[in-house]
C-alpha cells in the first residue's frame, strides 16, 4: 500500500547506464560449448521505463513457459576440475572488485525475478531418500528425495551465494543459494566461516535447473531451510563413502571439541558477528547438547540477531537443569527476560527482571527494564501513547520500542474480499480512534539497502519491478521466521493470491510457546514461492509522517500482518500513516458496529494513477463509489487527467504563471463530468495551484481570491466548508463529523495554515486563529498527539509562513 505521492516526483531508479553493469540473477555464465539447446531468455536493461519493464516482464514469462515445456533430462557431464578453477576465477574476480575503488568501477546492478512456481520441501529429512547427481534431472524438482554433497570450491555471491558441489560419486555441479539468513550483504570472509570446503550439504528435494546462459545446468536453493548442514556425527553419514577420498583438498580443519568451539563463538561474538557465534556455538552443542554455558552463550547471541524464539528456548532449557551455579542461572534469567520481552510477552518478562533484582537488590540495570515493561503494558492495555515523544525519537532512529495496540475491532470473514477477509468495528467508533498501532514484522528503508550493489527485482505476480527495498524485506522476513519458527503462521495466514491455498477465516493466529533455532537444521519450512506472493499482495509502503526527505530512488517497504487484514477503499472511513516504523490506523468517521472498516492503499489524485498502485496488490478493479464516478467521466477525461497530474508531479507547473495556473485549472475541471459529485481530489490539487500563485502576488484582491481557490479546493476534497465565518474564533470554519481520506491529512492542513497565514496578511486575525484550529483539528483526529505534535508535524511550514510563533500562541 502507498502512501500519497504528490510530494513524489519520480519512481524511476537513478541508475546512470555508464557507471553500471546489469548481470541477471548472479547466476554463472560459462562460456557455452556445443549448440544453443533451447532459446536463450529476453535480456533486461536498467534503463527501461515501466512500459518498457511490464513489456519485458510478459516477454520473459512466455519464454519461461516455453522452457517449462522441455522435458526434464539428464545433466551433461562436467569436468570438475574446470568447473572448479572457474569458481576459484569468479571468487578472485570478486576479491578484485572489493579492492577496487568502488567511484571508479560503479556499482553493479543485477536483476533477480521473483512470483514464479518453484520447490520448496516440506518433508523432514528423515522421510526423504537420497539421490545423486545420475539419478537427477534437469528442469526437475526431486521430490521425495535428497541429495547429499559437499562443497568442493570457494563461495562467491552476488544475489545468490554461489559455489560447487560434489555428490558421492565425486559428479560436480554448480550451486546457487538464494535467501540464505545473514548473508543478504555479508563479506566473502563470512561465507568462507559459513559454507567452507569440505562443508556437508543435504538438500532437501533439490530442483536442478537449466542455466539462464550457457549449458551447464545448477542446483538451485531458493528456500535456505531446504539445506540441512551435516555435521560428522550425522545418521546420514552412515556408511557413506566418497569416491573422491574421506577428505576435500583445501578444506580447512574444523574445531574437535567443545571448548574449541566455545572460544571460537566467543572470538566471533567479541567482534559482533553474532550469526557465525550462534554457529560456532551450535557445534559445540552438538558435541554436548548439555553444555550449559554455551547454551546460555548462544541465547545471549539469539537475542541480538531478534531471535527470540531461539533465546527464549535455549534459556528455559538451561534453567531447567539441576544444580546450575548462580552466576550462570542469574545470567540466563536476565537473558529469558529480554527474549520474552522481545516476544511481546511484558508480564513475563517483568517478572523474570523482578526475579534476578531480588538476586542483585544493589545493580541498577534492573530499573529501565522494568519501566520499559510496564510501559508495554500499558500502551497494549489502553491504546496511549506519547506521540509527540515518539516523534521526536523516530527523527533519529527509525525503529522505535512499543507495543502493539489492537482497539475495537476484529477480523471476520468476507467473501466477497480476495483472501476471504477483512476488519470489522467490534462496537460503535467515533471519528479519529485508535484502531491499531503495529510494529512491522519486518521493514527495509533506504538506509539498510546494500552499499556494493543495486538489485532490481522483477515481479512476475504484479508484473512490475519492485522498491529495492523489496529484496531487503524479503531476506529480513525469512532471518525473522528462521530465528522465530514459531512466528511462521502470523506470515502464512495471510493471503497469498489464488495460486496458494486459501488463508484460515481468522486472524490473527495465536502466539505459540518458544520453539528451538537449529542453525543446522531450520525447524521451519519456509515455502519461498508463497511468502513472495504474500509480500505481493501485503507489503506496504510506509512512508514516515517524520521524514521530510523521502528517498526518491529507494522508498521503505515493510509487512504489517494484522494492518494487512484491512481492505482497500479511495473512500475509507479510517486512514493510516507511520511515526517511525509504527503504523498508526484511526478511524476517519463514526463506524457503527459491525461495518467493515477499509483504509486507502493509495491516496493518488488521478484515477490511474489510483490504479496503477492498486495493481501492485492485485486489486484490479476498485468498486469505490469514487472509482465508479471517475469511470463514468470516460476513458478520455481520464486519460487527460493523468496527464495533467504528470504535469504537477514533474513541476512543470512551478514557474508557471496566474493565467497558466488557471488554464491549468480550468483544463482539469473539464475533465469532470458537471453531473458528478463534489469529491474531485485532481480539481482541489489545481484549485490549490491557482490559490499559491494568488497568494504570491501579495494583491490584498487575490489574495481575497486565493481563500476563496482554497476553500474550493477543500470540498473537492470532501471537507464541509463554512460559507459563512460565524465570527467567533473558537468556532472551526469546516465540519468535524470525519475526515476525507480521499488524500493525506497533511495536504489540506497545509492549505489551512496558508490560509491563516494569508488572513493574517489581510490584518484579519479574527479569520486566521478558526483555520490554523482547523488544522489543529485536523492533525489531531487524523494523528493524535494534540498541539504539540501539531507543532512538530508543521514545524517546517509554520516557520516558512512565519506563523510559528503566532501558533504557539493562540492555539
Ligand atoms: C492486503 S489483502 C487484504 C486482506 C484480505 N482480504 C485477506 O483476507 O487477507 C489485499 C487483498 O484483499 C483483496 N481486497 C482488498 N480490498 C478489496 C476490495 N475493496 N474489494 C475486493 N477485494 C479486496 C484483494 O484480493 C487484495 O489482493
Amino acid at each position: 500500500m502507498d502512501s500519497n505521492s504528490l510530494s513524489e516526483l519520480t519512481r524511476q531508479l537513478h541508475l546512470s547506464p555508464d557507471n553500471s553493469r546489469a548481470q541477471q540473477d548472479g547466476s554463472p555464465t560459462p562460456p557455452g560449448n556445443g549448440p544453443p539447446r533451447r532459446r536463450a531468455p529476453p535480456q533486461f536493461h536498467p534503463g527501461m521505463t515501466e512500459e518498457e519493464t511490464v513489456q519485458y516482464i510478459k516477454a520473459y514469462k512466455a519464454w519461461f513457459e516455453e522452457d517449462r515445456q522441455i522435458p526434464p533430462e539428464p545433466a551433461p557431464p562436467i569436468d570438475p576440475s574446470s568447473l572448479i578453477s572457474e569458481q576459484v576465477d569468479r571468487r578472485a574476480a570478486l576479491e578484485e572488485v572489493g579492492r577496487r575503488d568502488r567511484a571508479a568501477s560503479g556499482i553493479p546492478i543485477f536483476t533477480t525475478i521473483v512470483g514464479f512456481a518453484k520447490h520448496s520441501s516440506a518433508t523432514p529429512i528423515e522421510g526423504l531418500e537420497p539421490v545423486t547427481f545420475a539419478g537427477m534431472l534437469v528442469r526437475h524438482a526431486h521430490v521425495g528425495k535428497y541429495l547429499l554433497c559437499r562443497i568442493v570450491a570457494p563461495c562467491s555471491r552476488i544475489v545468490a551465494i554461489q559455489t560447487v558441489v560434489e555428490d558421492i560419486d565425486g559428479r560436480v555441479h554448480d550451486l546457487s543459494i538464494y535467501n540464505f539468513p545473514a548473508t543478504f550483504d555479508c563479506s566473502l570472509k563470512h561465507l568462507d566461516a559459513l559454507f567452507p570446503i569440505g562443508t556437508v550439504l543435504a538438500i532437501r528435494e533439490p530442483t536442478f535447473k537449466a542455466p539462464m546462459q550457457g549449458i551447464r545446468p545448477i542446483v538451485r536453493v531458493d528456500t535456505p531451510t531446504d539445506l540441512v548442514f551435516v555435521v560428522p556425527s550425522s545418521p546420514l553419514l552412515h556408511r557413506v563413502t566418497w569416491t573422491t577420498g574421506p577428505a576435500v583438498p583445501r578444506s580447512p580443519t574444523e574445531p574437535a571439541t567443545l571448548d574449541a568451539w566455545r572460544q571460537r563463538g566467543n572470538t566471533y561474538f567479541s567482534s559482533n558477528q553474532w550469526f557465525l557465534a550462534a554457529w560456532a556455538y551450535s557445534r559445540g552443542l552438538v558435541i554436548d547438547p548439555q553444555a550449559a554455558v554455551i547454551r546460555s552463550n548462544r541465547a545471549e547471541v539469539y537475542l541480538r540477531l531478534k531471535y527470540y524464539s531461539g533465546a527464549a528456548y535455549d534459556t528455559q532449557r538451561v534453567l531447567s537443569a539441576k544444580g546450575l551455579p548462580d552466576a550462570l542461572s542469574d545470567k540466563t534469567i536476565f537473558r529469558l527476560a529480554k527474549a520474552q520481552y522481545g516476544r511481546g510477552e511484558y508480564a513475563e518478562a517483568e517478572k523474570n527482571i523482578a526475579r534476578w533484582h531480588a538476586r542483585h537488590p544493589e545493580d541498577l540495570a534492573a530499573a529501565p527494564w522494568i519501566a520499559r515493561c510496564r510501559a508495554r503494558r500499558a500502551e497494549r492495555h489502553t491504546g496511549q501513547y506519547d506521540w509527540a515523544s515518539l516523534f521526536r525519537k523516530a527523527a533519529k532512529d527509525i525503529r522505535l520500542d512499543v507495543a502493539d495496540y489492537m482497539g475495537p475491532i476484529e477480523v471476520s470473514q468476507m467473501t466477497n474480499r480476495g483472501g476471504g477477509r477483512g476488519v470489522v468495528a467490534k462496537r460503535a467508533i467515533h471519528t479519529g480512534e485508535l484502531l491499531l498501532v503495529a510494529k512491522p514484522f519486518a521493514s527495509a528503508y533506504a538506509a539498510d539497502l546494500p552499499q556494493d550493489k543495486i538489485v532490481i527485482t522483477l515481479d512476475l505476480i504484479s508484473n512490475i519491478s519492485k522498491e529495492r527495498t523489496d529484496a531487503v524485506l524479503m531476506a529480513a522476513i525469512i532471518e525473522k521466521l528462521y530465528g522465530n519458527p514459531d512466528l511462521r503462521d502470523q506470515v502464512y495466514h495471510l493471503y497469498a493470491g489464488p495460486d496458494h491455498p486459501s488463508p484460515p477465516g481468522s486472524y490473527p493466529p495465536p502466539l505459540g510457546p518458544a520453539v528451538a533455532v537449529d542453525p543446522f537444521s531450520p525447524s521451519i519450512d519456509i515455502d519461498i514461492a508463497q511468502l513472495e506472493a504474500i509480500c505481493t499482495y501485503n507489503n506496504f509502503c510506509p512512508l514516515r509522517l517524520e521524514d521530510k526527505h523521502i528517498a526518491q530512488e529507494a522508498k521503505p517497504t515493510g509487512l504489517y500482518p494484522l494492518a494487512s487484514l484491512f481492505n482497500h477503499s479511495c473512500v475509507a472511513n479510517a486512514i493510516w500513516y507511520c511515526i517511525g516504523d509504527v503504523m498508526i490506523i484511526r478511524a476517519a468517521e463514526p463506524i457503527p458496529a459491525g461495518t467493515e472498516i477499509t483504509i486507502p492503499y493509495s491516496v493518488e489524485e488521478s484515477y490511474f494513477a489510483r490504479q496503477s498502485v492498486l495493481k501492485k496488490h492485485m486489486l484490479e478493479h476498485c468498486t469505490c463509489w469514487l472509482c465508479e464516478e471517475d469511470r463514468k467521466d470516460g476513458d478520455e477525461h481520464l486519460q487527460r487527467r493523468q496527464e495533467l497530474n504528470e504535469r504537477v508531479l514533474s513541476r512543470q507547473l512551478l514557474p508557471a504563471s496566474l493565467l497558466e495556473a488557471q488554464q491549468f485549472e480550468e483544463d482539469v475541471r473539464k475533465t469532470f463530468a458537471s453531473t458528478r459529485g463534489p469529491i474531485r481530489p485532481m480539481h482541489a490539487l489545481a484549485l490549490h495551484i491557482v490559490a499559491e500563485k494568488q497568494r504570491t502576488s501579495g494583491d490584498p484582491r487575490l489574495l481575497k481570491e486565493s481563500l476563496q481557490a482554497d476553500m474550493d479546493a477543500l470540498r473537492c476534497l470532501g471537507f464541509d466548508v463554512a460559507e459563512e465565518s460565524s465570527g467567533s474564533q473558537n468556532e472551526l470554519p469546516i465540519g468535524t463529523d470525519r475526515i476525507p481520506t480521499v488524500t493525506s491529512f497533511l495536504e489540506p492542513s497545509g492549505m489551512m495554515l496558508r490560509m491563516a497565514c494569508t488572513y493574517l496578511n489581510l490584518h484579519d486575525q479574527s479569520k486566521a486563529v478558526p483555520w490554523l484550529r482547523a488544522a489543529l483539528w485536523l492533525t489531531d483526529t487524523s494523528v493524535g498527539g494534540g498541539k504539540d505534535l501539531f507543532m512538530l508535524v508543521h514545524e517546517d511550514a509554520l516557520e516558512q509562513l512565519g506563523i510559528h510563533e503566532f501558533a504557539a500562541q493562540v492555539l
